[in-house]
């Protein structure tokens, strides 16, 4: 890990590698850690979050899962970021508790969405009392209301936020309403919250307002081409910029009609890196057959600015 690189660009929200009999396999993260970093010149995991079956999995795992990508990605990662986000408070501590012994450089969490928050502070009450188990630790709010369905805006819910969570440093943002995003920026930038964008399909229209990154499941296999994205962008050659978004939008397009989720990334995932991924875990069922061969002929469809 870069102690003090502060976070930005690209960082890969990671699958679960799982066996065939649906047990977490963390013997090929090692492989992952050296992909992500060589083929997709991506340093920055974001574990167990949404694409990572968090919440499908038990304490237990989410702590072995932690730890090997602590080890592993030691000195090849910049930021390993752990979410530890749980509906039991408790649970949600216990994983902080840990993220931050076993030394991840960021933690973050979600809003509890079967008993929601129903305003500001009943959500800052409960994103307080997890920051405060790793007191030494950056902590972001996880902003995710398609899954959540908790609503309450990230404007308001940054106003004066340090005061109860001094290790607040920013939003992994993973929803459409730009207002708010831009909102957020606009107030905030001279606090230097870290603002990470996480609908990966528009993430050149995060950038142009001002978001430091963005977190993802399509940096695990598009990370090259969206990084390319955001070489383009900062040049400025907003022309090329937009033909990288267009193009994710194209096979994100393509593959959201087929019916395009956590079980699809990791099939993609494992045709695009040769690594096996597994079957994702009930509710979720494997993609289809179908599927993978569709999605594998409309990413080698594709062609790229620089393979032109
Ligand atoms: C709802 C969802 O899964 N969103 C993804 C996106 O990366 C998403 O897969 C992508 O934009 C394609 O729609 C991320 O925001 C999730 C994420 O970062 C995570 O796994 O924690």
């Amino acid at each position: 890990m870069t102690p003090g690189k502060k976070l930005g660009g690209l960082v890969a929200a990671t699958v679960t590698p799982m066996t065939p009999d649906g047990q977490i396999n963390l013997s090929v993260i090692s492989q992952y850690v050296d992909y992500l970093v060589s083929k997709q010149n991506v340093k920055n995991v974001f574990v167990n979050g949404t694409t990572g079956e968090g919440l499908s999995l038990n304490v237990q795992e989410r702590k072995q899962l932690a730890e090997e990508w602590l080890c592993q990605g030691k000195d090849k990662l910049d930021h390993v970021i752990i979410h530890v986000g749980a509906l039991s408070l408790a649970e949600s501590q216990e994983l902080a508790r840990h993220a931050a012994a076993v030394g991840a450089t960021g933690i973050a969490v979600l809003a509890p969405f079967f008993f929601k928050p129903t305003n500001k502070a009943e959500l800052i009450a409960f994103l307080q009392k997890v920051a405060s188990e790793a007191p030494a630790v950056p902590f972001y709010y996880y902003h995710i209301p398609p899954l959540t369905a908790v609503k309450i805006r990230v404007e308001e819910l940054l106003d004066g936020i340090t005061e109860q969570i001094p290790t607040f440093r920013g939003v992994k943002f993973s929803d459409t309403d730009l207002l708010d995003l831009a909102q957020c920026i606009n107030k905030n930038e001279r606090e230097q919250f870290t603002f990470l964008y996480g609908v990966d399909e528009q993430l050149l229209s995060a950038l142009a307002i001002g978001a430091d990154g963005a977190v993802g499941s399509t940096y695990n296999y598009l990370g090259q081409k969206t990084n390319l994205m955001l070489q383009a962008f900062a040049k400025p050659d907003l022309a090329l910029a937009r033909k990288y978004q267009f193009l994710t939008g194209e096979f994100l397009n393509f593959v959201t009609k087929l019916g395009f989720g956590v079980a699809q990334t990791k099939a993609v995932m494992t045709f695009v890196s040769g690594i096996p991924m597994g079957p994702p875990r009930l509710p979720l069922v494997d993609a289809s057959e179908e599927f993978i061969i569709k999605a594998k002929a409309k990413l080698e469809s594709i062609v790229w600015p620089d393979s032109d």
